[in-house]
């Protein structure tokens, strides 16, 4: 069997259940391609995140990266958990508002902010805006003075690791879009630009080293360069840094070459070094923030499919096609990420062969996992994959005009549907016909 599931997993019927709930079952219910989150996951990650700042008597925010996935029961769920989110577009930042998710516990993040997108968070008053590029701090600036308006802003360096994961990416390296770069001094030309400007308050220093990431080293290496770093500018600048933020990438277990360690346990570590190197320095420990994104709601995420037609390629492997595919998950097809799946009627049944799982978009490259195991499977049978639920959804396409996947959040036993599946209907009411109605 699996090793993502036991025993208990397996109902009387012999089908696979997801937080009490039958996964054959959601897939009649709700349709499929389904994307389903099991929510104690969610919540039971957050709680280890929380404990280790508590065990280690730090002041702290855990702040939920929303790219990996956000949807309106998401942010209510978080908040729910007072987490803090980390936004990165005018569409994050409205539905979280609209979740009534507290504006102040945003963080707004980006390369590219508009100056739209900073009057909305200004005029909506989110808490700390993360400065990314000098671009930024005078368009900023122009937004704060038309406003007569003031806000808290964090700035985003790039501390030079370059952390082992996929390229793609990777963001901490010196050769990155993001941040302000810290070997060159650019990181601290943008602190003298900051604290001339008397309506952002600078409250701490962010780097983000990449994400996927398994090794401890590049973690406790950006710890301890922005602890550094703030010890160098309060002695030179009389600054101080109050918050130190080493955002996330806290890698997962897709398949079982992946032996990650706990997501909290990369957090104990760097807790652990800014607490010593802020005592070396002789600085107060900062509150520490992070950022993770795929851990809290990558293991807590379930695709569902149902498998249609199959192709058999004599001498060379078999096919068998789903009802969904790189449109609701473009991860294998961008970055060669690999999954593991089941069948859900039968998740115990004998493995008799080694199938490609193919999407049904006009793609070859649209192989959902390559060299499944799979039992002997029939039309109809819903597929399970595992670990679907960061960046899958969020980067969903309508690719083919395929309408995106309904959203179930299941919980000891009862399923709820949290985003209605589009229908194409959905698609249509955006265009205009030739004549422009
Ligand atoms: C600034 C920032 N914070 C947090 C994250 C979340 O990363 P992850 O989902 O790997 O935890 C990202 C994405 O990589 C990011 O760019
Ligand atoms: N989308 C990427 C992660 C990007 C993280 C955002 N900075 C992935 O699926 O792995």
């Amino acid at each position: 069997m699996n090793e993502q599931i036991s025993q208990s997993d397996i109902n009387s019927e012999g089908h696979l259940t997801i937080g009490g709930c039958d996964a054959v079952s959601l897939a009649h219910q709700f349709g499929t391609p389904l994307v389903v989150y099991d929510v104690n996951q969610i919540k039971s990650q957050i709680e280890h995140f929380q404990e280790v700042f508590k065990n280690n008597d730090v002041e702290y925010a855990v702040c939920y990266a929303s790219k990996a996935f956000a949807n309106t029961a998401m942010y209510q769920l978080v908040d729910s958990m007072d987490c803090h989110v980390d936004v990165v577009s005018a569409g994050e930042m409205s539905m979280a508002l609209h979740a009534g998710f507290p504006a102040e516990h945003m963080t707004f993040h980006g390369n590219n902010k508009s100056r739209a997108e900073l009057q909305m968070a200004i005029d909506n008053h989110v808490g700390v805006i993360a400065l990314d590029n000098f671009h930024e701090i005078d368009l900023l600036n122009e937004v704060l003075e038309s406003s007569d308006a003031k806000t808290k802003v964090m700035m985003r360096i790039t501390p030079g690791i370059s952390a082992h994961t996929h390229e793609f990416i990777q963001t901490g390296q010196v050769d990155s879009k993001f941040g302000f770069d810290l070997e060159s001094g650019e990181a601290e030309q943008a602190l003298q630009a900051v604290l001339k400007h008397p309506r952002m308050d600078l409250i701490g220093i962010h780097s983000h080293i990449g994400s996927q990431i398994f090794e401890l080293n590049g973690f406790e290496l950006a710890a301890e360069k922005l602890v550094q770093l703030a010890a160098d500018w309060k002695q030179r600048f009389e600054y101080e840094a109050r918050v130190i933020d080493v955002g996330g990438g806290f890698g997962i277990r897709y398949t079982e070459d992946d032996r990650p360690l706990q997501p909290e346990q990369f957090v104990d570590a760097i807790i652990k070094t800014i607490k010593q190197a802020s005592q070396a320095h002789g600085l107060t420990t900062p509150a520490v923030w992070i950022e993770p994104g795929r851990s809290i709601v990558g293991p807590a995420g379930y695709n569902l499919y149902t498998i249609g037609s199959r192709k058999d390629v004599k001498g060379i492997r078999s096919y068998v096609a789903v009802d969904g595919g790189m449109g609701d998950n473009i991860r294998p097809a961008l970055y060669e990420a690999k999954y593991e799946a089941v069948v859900a009627n039968r998740p115990e049944a004998e493995i008799v062969e080694h199938v490609h799982l193919a999407g049904k978009y006009c793609e070859s490259g649209d192989i959902l996992i390559d060299d499944l195991p799979l039992p002997e499977t029939h039309p109809g049978d819903v597929v399970v994959m595992f670990d679907t639920g960061a960046y899958g959804y969020s980067m969903a396409s309508n690719y083919n005009l395929n309408p995106k996947p309904a959203i179930v959040f299941v919980e000891d036993g009862k399923a709820t549907l949290v985003t209605r599946r589009e229908t194409p209907a959905d698609l249509e009411r955006l265009d205009f016909g030739l004549d422009g109605k």
